[in-house]
């Protein structure tokens, strides 16, 4: 166990000291010891990219990667992990480029002591795809950094060492450099971060839609999205479902105890959280109307993940097995994500629909397993609960799928059954109809 303290920059340790473990603001959430500190700082230089908390230091006197010349200590520092990391010399560059805007990184590089920054290196070394990849598809100015950095090599000779440093070219380095930041920003707002996956190779691939059928194109990028997206027409198209429990169609499946089931006006109930009431159908694209759990809401749209490619499950050796990398410890019972899709009435599998199919597709229900009043179809547009597989294993699952009422509405939700490490995948159950209907297992 180590004491937890500040020391004044430059000053020396007073002899036969524990040397102590600074970093204050980690410190509550290890167990106290350099190895369990190490892992929390890298959880914490993930959300520095997925929170686009970046620090631009200036140093004093900045010289030419690998001597990286802040101060003494500093240097010795990039110097080791400048050894330890592998890939070329323009890869390592890139990288602590990377690193070099997270404060998190910075405060390790200034303050850790050096068993301390021992593990960090290790991880940092052994998850380098996964930090480069995380950090460039959050849109990371690693450009800027190696240019604030390392000065000279765009001031001298600019035009060589600027085409060593820009990569236009999608799939040519088999590192995650093989996808420029300008397609990555440009892709990025159109569809979102977990759009993408690490391959084996180290390469970050845009996932495209899959196609079972020639009616379906197989060629788009799949996009991200926050909530579920209701469009009545959609509804429409298709006979009443017969479970379905609300009197009028057709209406926001989402939305529980409507106050109109009977015809009868009744209040809205209200949220055992904050007390207020559920916002009434009207009323439901008001932010500011009905129940304000937002923060709640908020709390596992920041969860930190990865998608990445896993070996190709034994049934289907060429398929390539996408799948969801924890990059954060989570807690035993957490609510980690939402399920989120195109809500679709409880039709048959339609093989003509661009958005429905029945792979990356859940329920919805109100009060019993009779009344689906939904289904949320993820084929194009999801989130990255879309990727997470399946084990029949009970020791492995490490989540499950549950329907609650969050806020006005029935969402299908991500529950964390166990404790997550950093580094594990999430696995949870598909249900027992799912692979019977597909005869994949
Ligand atoms: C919701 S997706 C999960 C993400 C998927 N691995 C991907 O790359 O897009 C469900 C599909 O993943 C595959 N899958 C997931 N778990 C599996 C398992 N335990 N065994 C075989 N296939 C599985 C099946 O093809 C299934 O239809």
């Amino acid at each position: 166990m180590s004491t937890v303290s500040m020391r004044q920059e430059g000053e020396p340790w007073p002899p036969g000291e524990p040397q102590p473990v600074i970093i204050p603001m980690l410190a509550e959430y290890s167990d106290g010891t350099n190895s369990d500190l190490a892992k929390v700082m890298l959880e914490e230089i993930y959300r520095d990219y997925h929170s686009k908390r970046f620090t631009f230091i200036v140093a004093p006197d900045r010289r030419l990667v690998p001597v990286l010349y802040w101060q003494r200590d500093m240097r010795s520092r990039i110097k080791i992990l400048f050894t330890a990391l592998p890939g070329s010399q323009r890869d390592k560059i890139i990288f602590v480029a990377i690193l070099s805007v997270s404060p998190t990184f910075i405060e390790a590089v200034r303050w850790a002591v050096d068993e301390l920054w021992t593990f960090l290196v290790g991880h940092l070394t052994a998850n380098k795809s996964s930090i480069e990849f995380f950090a460039r598809s959050r849109g990371v100015p690693w450009l800027r950094a190696v240019r604030e950095l390392i000065p000279e090599l765009f001031r001298r000779n600019p035009e060589p060492h600027v085409s060593l440093f820009t990569d236009h070219i999608v799939g040519f380095y088999p590192s995650p450099n093989s996808i420029s930041d300008e397609v990555l920003h440009l892709n990025l707002n159109a569809h979102g971060p977990d759009t993408y996956y690490l391959s084996t190779a180290g390469a970050i691939v845009p996932i495209l839609a899959p196609s079972y059928n020639d009616a379906q194109r197989s060629d788009l990028q799949v996009i991200d999205i926050e909530d579920c997206t209701y469009d009545p027409n959609l509804f429409r198209q298709y006979d009443r479902t017969p479970g379905w429990p609300w009197q009028t169609w057709p209406r926001h499946p989402q939305i529980c105890h409507p106050p109109d089931i009977d015809g009868v006006y009744r209040e809205p109930p209200r949220c055992v959280t904050c007390n207020n009431h559920f916002a009434a159908e009207e009323d439901w694209n008001n932010p500011f109307n009905g129940c304000q759990c937002h923060a709640f809401v908020q709390a596992w749209k920041g969860v930190l993940v990865q998608i990445v490619e896993y070996p190709p499950f034994p049934d289907q050796p060429n398929v390539v097995n996408r799948g969801v990398r924890s990059l954060q410890a989570l807690g035993a019972n957490e609510l980690i994500g939402e399920y989120t899709g195109v809500l679709l009435p409880d039709t048959d599998y339609d093989p003509h629909s661009e958005i429905c199919d029945n792979t990356y597709q859940f329920g919805i229900y109100g009060e019993s397993e009779e009344h689906c009043v939904a289904v949320i179809s993820a084929r194009l547009s999801g989130n990255w609960t879309r990727f997470i597989n399946h084990t029949d294993d009970k020791d492995k699952q490490n989540v499950k799928f549950i329907n609650v009422q969050i806020m006005n509405r029935l969402r299908v939700m991500v529950k964390a059954i166990k404790e997550i490490k950093l580094g594990d995948e999430i696995l949870g159950h598909y249900g027992d109809g799912y692979f019977k209907s597909r005869q994949l297992l």
